[in-house]
C-alpha cells in the first residue's frame, strides 16, 4: 500500500466549501486503486486565523509543511477581514517562494457540455506555463513621502535562472503535446525585463529545433485568446502576465470555477503545491453554489505528478461526462449544487472504474 500525506489548506470563502469536496474524490479514487491511500492533515490558516493570531501562518509553518508529499490547497483571500496583499503574501505566495515552487502550470480547453462564451471554440486546448517566483510579484520597492510627495516604486525581477527554467519547462512540455510554445512578451513597452525576457527565448529555442515558437505582445495575444484560442498549445509567461491569461483561459473554459493549476517544485527540495486557479469568491460564499470541478480537476494534477496519470485521466474522464449529462453548478448554465457535482462524479468514477 502506497501511502500519501497531503497537508490541506481549504483557506477562505469557497475555498472551505471546495477542497472538502477533491477530498471525498481522492478517497473514492484511492478505494478504486486499492493500492494507494491519502493521510490529510488539515491546516487552518487563514483570515480567520490572522484575525486570532495576528500572521497568515506560523513561524514554522513552512517546516509544518515540508515532510508532506503534497500541498493542497483551496483559495486565500477575505478582503473585509485582511487586505489581500497581506493574505495572499503571508500564505499562498509564502508558500510558493519558501517551497521554491517555480512554475505554475494551468491548462485551459473546451470542455464538451459547457457552453464557452465563444461562439466557435474549435476544440481549444492550450496550457500556460508561468513563471512562480519572481517577475512582477516582487517585495523590491517601497513608499516614501506623503501627501503630493507620495512615491511608490514597485520593481519587477527576472533573473536568468528563473526566465530559463519557465522556458525549458515550457519547451519540454511542448514536446508531449502539439510541439508549439508562444512567448507572451511586451518588449515594446516595457524595455529593459522584456527584451531580456525574448533574448532567453531565443536563446532556449535554439535548444529545441522540433519546437515551432512564436513571440506575442501580452495585449495582442490576450485578445486572441478570445478572437482564436485554437492556434496556441503552450503559452510561456511572466508570472503577472502569466495570472491573466489564466484568468482569460478559465473565462474561455465557460468558467473561473473549472480552472485548475499546479505550482511545481523542480529541485525535490519541497513539496509541490495544487491550488485551483479561482480566488475565494465571496459573492456567493455560503450559497451551496461554488463550482468544485476547479478544486478537483486539480486533484487530478496532484494525483498526475504523484505517478498516479490513469487515476487522473479516470477522474478527468468522469468529470467532463457529468458536465456532459448535465449536472453543473449555475455558473456554468446548470442548477445543481456543490455537493451533488460532487455526488455525481463519486458515482460516475465508481461505474467507470
Ligand atoms: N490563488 C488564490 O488563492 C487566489 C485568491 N484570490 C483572492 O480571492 C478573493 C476574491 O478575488 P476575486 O478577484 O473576486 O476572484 P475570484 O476568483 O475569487 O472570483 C471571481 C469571480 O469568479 C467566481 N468564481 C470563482 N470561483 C468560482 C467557483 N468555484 N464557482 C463558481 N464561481 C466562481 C466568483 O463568484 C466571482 O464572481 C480576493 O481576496 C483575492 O485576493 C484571487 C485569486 C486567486
Ligand atoms: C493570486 C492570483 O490571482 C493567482 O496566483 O492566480
Ligand atoms: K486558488
Ligand atoms: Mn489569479
Amino acid at each position: 500500500m502506497k501511502k500519501w500525506d497531503i497537508a490541506v489548506i481549504p483557506g477562505d470563502g469557497i475555498g472551505i466549501e471546495v477542497t472538502p469536496e477533491a477530498i471525498r474524490v481522492l478517497d473514492t479514487i484511492a478505494d478504486i486503486h486499492g493500492g494507494i491511500s491519502f493521510q490529510y492533515k488539515e491546516y487552518p490558516w487563514s483570515c480567520q486565523y490572522y484575525l486570532e493570531h495576528g500572521v497568515m501562518m506560523p513561524e514554522d509553518g513552512l517546516q509544518q509543511l515540508e515532510q508532506s508529499d503534497a500541498v493542497f490547497l483551496g483559495a486565500v483571500g477575505d478582503p473585509k477581514l485582511v487586505p489581500d496583499h497581506v493574505s495572499l503574501w503571508g500564505l499562498l505566495v509564502n508558500i510558493r517562494r519558501g517551497f521554491e515552487q517555480v512554475i505554475n502550470v494551468r491548462p485551459a480547453k473546451q470542455m464538451s457540455g459547457i457552453d464557452s462564451p465563444l461562439v466557435d471554440p474549435k476544440g481549444f486546448d492550450f496550457t500556460v506555463v508561468r513563471e512562480n517566483s519572481e517577475g512582477e510579484y516582487s517585495e523590491v520597492g517601497g513608499r516614501i513621502h506623503s501627501g503630493e510627495d507620495e512615491t511608490v516604486i514597485q520593481s519587477a525581477i527576472f533573473t536568468r535562472r528563473g526566465v530559463t527554467r519557465t522556458m525549458d519547462y515550457a519547451f519540454e512540455l511542448a514536446k508531449t503535446r502539439r510541439g508549439h510554445v508562444t512567448s507572451a512578451t511586451k518588449s515594446n513597452g516595457l524595455v529593459h525585463s522584456m527584451p531580456f525576457w525574448d533574448e532567453v527565448f531565443q536563446d532556449i529555442s535554439k535548444n529545441y529545433n522540433s519546437i515551432e515558437t512564436q513571440s506575442i505582445h501580452i495585449d495582442a495575444l490576450s485578445a486572441y485568446l478570445v478572437s482564436k484560442p485554437h492556434a496556441f498549445d503552450v503559452i510561456v509567461a511572466s508570472n503577472l502576465f502569466g495570472d491573466i491569461l489564466t484568468d482569460i483561459g478559465a473565462a474561455i473554459m465557460g468558467s473561473i470555477g473549472i480552472a485548475p493549476a499546479a505550482n511545481i517544485n523542480l529541485n525535490g527540495k519541497y513539496p509541490s503545491m495544487f491550488e485551483p486557479v479561482h480566488g475565494s469568491a465571496p459573492d456567493i460564499v455560503g450559497k451551496g453554489i461554488a463550482n468544485p470541478i476547479g478544486q478537483i480537476w486539480t486533484a487530478k494534477m496532484m494525483l498526475d505528478h504523484l505517478g498516479e496519470q490513469e487515476m487522473g485521466t479516470l477522474l478527468l474522464d468522469s468529470i467532463e461526462e457529468v458536465i456532459e449529462k448535465g449536472i453543473k453548478t449555475p455558473d456554468i448554465g446548470g442548477t445543481s449544487s456543490t455537493t451533488e457535482v460532487t455526488d455525481h462524479i463519486l458515482n460516475t468514477l465508481t461505474l467507470r472504474a
